[in-house]
């Protein structure tokens, strides 16, 4: 079937508060315009509808997440184009990151470049044990120019992050997840599946509060400890004045399970 009818990018209807955003581009999932302009229509989606609380992003291609940016249409662009287009890819995957609800990346197959960088935007990952994971950039005189600099250190450390880096290896998801660049490890081709039960589950929790902690735990990274404890006991106090802690308070006590919004 030619490109043109299949999109790149599907989205699901909001079922139970969960969204799956599928890439299908063949062959491999290269991040061209058609997923960079997919993933926005399919954000634009979940923004227009209020009770989209998780995200999951999968692929629906076998044994690739996705392969990085579109090397064939790289090798066609200009030094102005190479940067607009990367501008583009780095506007979707900020996008993706700042997203006032939790993300999942749903990683069977190959996660590299960009690929990894889209999967290392998300709040959460979760990896099939055949998932492989690799920023190889430096392969092509290049760097990991769409965050991945700045998340993979953020996610494994330095020494880990050059390792990966400087190597252009790809991490099988075994070590992925020892060392903190996944959260979850599954069997074989069963992330998607594992990503959306894990939704389901986040989905039961109070969505403030959820995006309170990753405010938190994001701002321990660039903030000093003391201004941390301070944002970290301004959010409390917020949340303890809201609904939310209230309804959540009260369903403990009346042992039942709490109604959030
Ligand atoms: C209009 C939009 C323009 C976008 C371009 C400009 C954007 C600029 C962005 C700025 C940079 C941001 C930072 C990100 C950078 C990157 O991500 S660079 C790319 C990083 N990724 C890679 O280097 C992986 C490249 N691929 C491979 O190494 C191998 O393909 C593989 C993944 C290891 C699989 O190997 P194998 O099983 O042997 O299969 P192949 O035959 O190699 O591949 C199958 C088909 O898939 C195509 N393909 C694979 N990767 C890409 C890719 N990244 N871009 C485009 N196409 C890719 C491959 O060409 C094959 O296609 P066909 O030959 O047509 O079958």
């Amino acid at each position: 079937m030619s490109e043109t009818a299949t999109p790149a990018v599907a989205w699901s209807d909001v079922d139970a508060g969960v969204m799956t955003i599928t890439l299908q581009r063949r062959p491999a999932n290269a991040l061209g315009l058609p997923i960079i302009d997919g993933l926005n229509a399919a954000l634009d989606a979940a923004d227009a509808d209020g009770s989209v609380k998780v995200i999951v992003v999968r692929s629906d291609i076998p044994g690739f997440f996705a392969a990085g940016a579109d090397i064939k249409h790289m090798s066609a662009v200009d030094a102005e184009s190479f940067t607009a287009y990367g501008d583009r890819l780095r506007g979707a995957l900020n996008r993706l990151a700042s997203a006032d609800r939790i993300t999942i990346a749903a990683v069977d197959g190959l996660a590299l470049g960009g690929g990894l960088e889209l999967a290392m935007a998300c709040t959460l990952r979760v990896g099939g044990a055949d998932a492989k994971f690799g920023l190889p950039e430096v392969k092509l005189g290049l760097i990991p120019g769409a965050g991945g600099t700045q998340r993979l250190p953020r996610l494994v450390g330095r020494g880990r992050a050059l390792d990966i880096m400087l190597t252009a290896r790809q991490v099988p998801a075994d070590e992925a997840h020892a060392i903190g660049l996944i959260d979850r490890l599954v069997g074989a081709g069963g992330a998607a599946d594992a990503a959306l039960a894990l939704a389901a589950e986040l989905c039961t929790m109070s969505l403030p509060a959820q995006r309170a902690v990753i405010r938190t735990v994001d701002a321990a990274f660039d903030t000093p400890l003391d201004e941390g404890f301070r944002f970290e006991v301004a959010q409390e106090q917020d949340l303890f004045e809201s609904g939310e802690a209230k309804e959540g308070i009260t369903a403990f006590l009346e042992k039942r399970t709490p109604r959030f919004v």
